[in-house]
């Protein structure tokens, strides 16, 4: 294990790479305001938080990512385009892997610039794919915004739509979710009978769900029951959809003809072969780069467009030693009405001083 000055002094020599490509040094604190922050993460780290709190300031976090501070700083008073960079501590519990760190140093490089997006994703790659130069990792790369644009343009009712987007991020639970919407799976037999008004809602009320609560749920799943099942049809081309993988330029064949029956995700597919472009003209091999389409689903929540990742070859078990992703959404949610392309990334100098011992 390297000690914590050797993981900061790596830290610092990454962090200095992204400065001398003009990225400005941040040091967002350690304490985060939770109550409004933390539903932008999502349910995995949302779970995982260190939580505390202060009888000034109500609950706060230890930070568990940069990302988000670094956002909220920015909409608040930052000139565009930009470019950051960070190196410090985030913090998360381990809950399965008592040998997964819970406090380990990342460095990161973010940009808004709303100028050219697939040469600011292909920029983001590049730079870290470059610092990575040399170590046994290999990429992968992945986007979340293809799928999102599947899901909605289902021909289905808006709450389906609303639902399978919100378990994208839960692959087991949005495939159960898809094949009930089908019809594939039987409506569960509690469910049916609550459906068919067999259960009453009268009994005495201990739960945290107030009487009105659950009769709006009791509507809304009476009104699911009603609704056609998403047809077969398009279970398929979504099914097909997420089982894309290859590299990134067979790929992005497969989704271009996906994209004729499915043209609601045109648009998507568009960006990723401009992305494929910006890549190539940075020297990245884009017939070897690995591409998947569910990749990405476990991750940040925040994430809507390109996604990417570098698993240490050695140690398929080991947690990525960099990742990242666009995140435009997330600059919307954070900016008053103002908005700004934006993707970033980290390393963890820990997990590389690691891998560098290893040989
Ligand atoms: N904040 C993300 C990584 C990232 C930086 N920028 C975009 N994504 C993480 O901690 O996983």
């Amino acid at each position: 294990m390297p000690t914590r000055a050797e993981t900061n002094e790596r830290a610092a020599s990454l962090r200095a790479l992204f400065e001398a490509q003009g990225a400005a040094v941040v040091e967002p604190p350690i304490l985060q305001p939770a109550d409004t922050l933390l539903d932008l993460y999502g349910e995995d780290i949302r779970a995982r938080a260190y939580i505390t709190s202060d009888a000034l300031r109500g609950e706060q976090m230890l930070r568990p990512d940069f990302t988000v501070p670094v956002v909220q700083m920015h909409m608040a008073h930052g000139a565009e385009p930009a470019r950051y960079t960070y190196a410090g501590e985030v913090f998360r519990r381990q809950e399965q892997d008592p040998e997964r760190a819970n406090e380990y140093v990342q460095v990161g490089y973010e940009v808004f610039d709303r100028t050219d997006p697939a040469a600011a994703d292909a920029e983001v790659f590049a730079l870290i794919a470059e610092a990575l130069k040399g170590q046994p990792v290999t990429p992968i790369t992945g986007d979340i915004g293809i799928l999102m644009a599947a899901v909605s343009g289902l021909e289905t009712t808006d709450d389906r739509k609303a639902a399978l987007m919100r378990h994208i991020w839960r692959p087991s639970r949005f495939d159960a979710l898809l094949n009930r919407f089908a019809g594939r799976t039987p409506v569960p037999e509690t469910r049916a009978a609550l459906l068919a008004g067999e259960v009453t809602t009268d009994a005495p009320h201990i739960g945290l769900r107030s009487g009105a609560e659950i009769d709006r749920r009791i509507a809304a799943l009476r009104a699911d029951a009603e609704a056609p099942p998403i047809s077969a049809e398009q279970v398929a081309r979504i099914e097909t959809l997420l089982a894309v993988k290859g590299t990134l330029t067979d790929a992005l064949v497969k989704l271009q003809t996906l994209a004729q029956d499915l043209p609601e995700i045109a648009e998507a597919v568009a960006r990723l072969a401009a992305r494929a472009a910006a890549l190539a003209a940075r020297d990245i091999p884009t017939d070897a780069l690995p591409f998947a389409a569910s990749y990405g689903r476990t991750s940040m929540e925040y994430y809507d467009g390109f996604v990417f990742g570098f698993q240490a070859d050695a140690h398929p078990d080991w947690p990525e030693i960099a990742t990242g992703g666009r995140y435009d959404a997330l600059t919307r949610r954070l900016g008053n009405g103002a908005e700004i392309p934006a993707v970033g990334g980290v390393m963890r100098p820990g997990l590389m001083l690691e891998l560098e011992a290893d040989r």
